[in-house]
């Protein structure tokens, strides 16, 4: 598919004309120009890792560029084997876990967008704006309800409908901190085994998977990698790595049964000839609390360490608490996943509800026009949704976004209606959706993508 902007011909000055661009598949025989704008882009050369290396984990089956259509030549540039890239996108089929029927979970298709960039010359000027009209038509054209995110900046996406859906809070422990989560928790964590191996060889990677998909089953917001993703996913660069070891995983195991890991790295330090060592971790899932616990303790008891920073996790992460609460746990947070609802209807009816519901909805969605109409939205005390067309009346007058943040269980209804995104127009109508949309705990952040 190609999506044209149009061709500007008034000059002027502060609003220079929308470069006329075509968006074109990329393979690996571009990989010349996408690391030449990569490296433009993020300013970010990690040492010691090729182009092959880099470009490895992208699906070339969902990757576009955005070619000048009449480039000028540009001076002190050496010739290159095509068109440089005004800009790039990229997709994976991911998997996200929603609040499901019957105070279930379910796992749900989503097009999560990655390694978007355009070129420091041509920013501002629309790029951006044409690669994600083009995405999100795309998506919608292969049937893929859901797309989701993570911001580079928290300033970009809203505009284009997708909705801060969860946090990613960091939580900073010390080494030794007392995990308190009481005696029959204890006793199910002391049966739980754990165990460390390098986490860049195909065994552990395969390990890693089967771990990762197996939490996501449990845990709400757990956005999983496919498999291909997750063949490429840990390979280790010495250089790029510098001082800190090679990325580590520790599993954990009941009755031989896989239930969980950790994906970590320590970083040696000495103060005045104290140890000080840091551990960085970069996943930890389980696929129940015990596990969870089990892990959590041996990773604040490395010896040669001080301190240990965990990322992605929730506001309910069990850790979090056990280990005292917010200020107990140095807690910092941001925002994590950014969903985007591709089709109102079908995302709407995927996911379950908390009770029965009967709404009708007033969607506002420029972008994504198919959306922009009124829904009815109904679910029955099984929480088993549906949401079709309608014609009646609006109950509820909302941007899409306002649904995509909420598709969680997070960042309710009502609370978006006090901030003034949303309107109600029926008395108790986005009470009544608040709660059926409202999860039962925080979702955990998403993975890094
Ligand atoms: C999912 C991910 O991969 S996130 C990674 C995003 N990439 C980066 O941050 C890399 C560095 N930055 C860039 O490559 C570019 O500046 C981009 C991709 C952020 C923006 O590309 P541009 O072509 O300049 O955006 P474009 O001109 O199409 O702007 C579209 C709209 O977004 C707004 N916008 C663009 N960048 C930003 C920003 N950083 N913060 C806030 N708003 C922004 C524009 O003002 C414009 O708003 P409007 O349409 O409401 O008037």
């Amino acid at each position: 598919m190609n999506h044209e902007s149009p061709e500007t011909t008034t000059p002027d000055v502060d609003h220079p004309p929308a470069p006329v661009t075509t968006l074109v598949d990329l393979s690996l025989a571009d990989a010349e120009r996408i690391m030449a704008l990569e490296h433009l882009v993020w300013f970010e050369i990690a040492p010691g890792v090729s182009a092959q290396d880099s470009l490895a984990e992208l699906d070339f089956s969902r990757t576009r560029g955005a070619e000048l259509a009449s480039p000028t030549p540009r001076l002190g540039v050496r010739p290159q084997a095509g068109p440089p890239l005004a800009g790039m996108y990229a997709s994976w089929a991911m998997a996200v876990t929603a609040p499901g029927a019957d105070g279930g979970l379910v796992r749900l298709p989503m097009n999560g967008l990655t390694w978007v960039g355009v070129h420091p010359d041509l920013r501002r000027r629309g790029i951006l704006r044409q690669m994600m009209v083009e995405h999100l038509h795309s998506a919608h054209d292969d049937g893929e309800a859901i797309a989701g995110l993570q911001a580079a900046e928290p300033g970009i996406y809203g505009r284009f409908g997708y909705g801060a859906a969860s946090l990613d809070v960091t939580l900073t422990l010390g080494r030794g901190t007392q995990l308190d989560a009481g005696a029959d928790l204890d006793q199910a964590a002391g049966e739980v085994g754990t165990h460390i191996v390098p986490a860049g060889t195909p065994e552990a990677m395969e390990v890693i998977q089967r771990a990762h998909l197996g939490a996501a089953e449990s845990t709400l917001g757990a956005v999983t990698r496919t498999d291909a993703m997750a063949a490429t996913w840990f390979r280790d660069h010495p250089v790029a790595r510098g001082g800190r070891e090679p990325l580590q995983a520790m599993f954990a195991t009941r009755d031989r049964e896989l239930s969980g890991y950790a994906l970590f790295r320590r970083t040696p330090k000495w103060e005045h000839g104290v140890p000080a060592g840091e551990v960085q971790v970069r996943e930890l899932a389980a696929s129940d609390p015990a596990s969870l616990l089990a892990l959590g303790r041996r990773l604040v008891d490395f010896d040669l360490t001080s301190s240990v920073t965990v990322d992605g996790r929730s506001m309910d992460d069990p850790l979090l608490w056990w280990a005292g609460g917010p200020r107990s746990a140095g807690l910092r947070a941001g925002d994590s996943l950014w969903l985007r609802l591709v089709d109102v209807d079908k995302a709407l009816t995927a996911r379950g509800y908390a009770g029965a519901v009967d709404v009708v909805l007033d969607v506002v969605d420029p972008v994504c026009p198919w959306n922009e109409r009124r829904w009815r939205l109904t679910a029955g005390e099984d929480g088993v949704g549906a949401c079709l067309p309608t014609d009646a009346d609006a109950d509820v007058h909302l941007p899409v976004a306002a649904l995509g943040a909420a598709y969680l269980g997070s960042r309710p209804l009502a609370a978006q209606a006090a901030a003034g995104t949303v309107t109600e127009r029926r008395p108790g109508a986005v009470a009544e959706l608040s709660r059926a949309m409202r999860g039962d705990i925080e979702p955990i952040a998403a993975i890094g993508f």
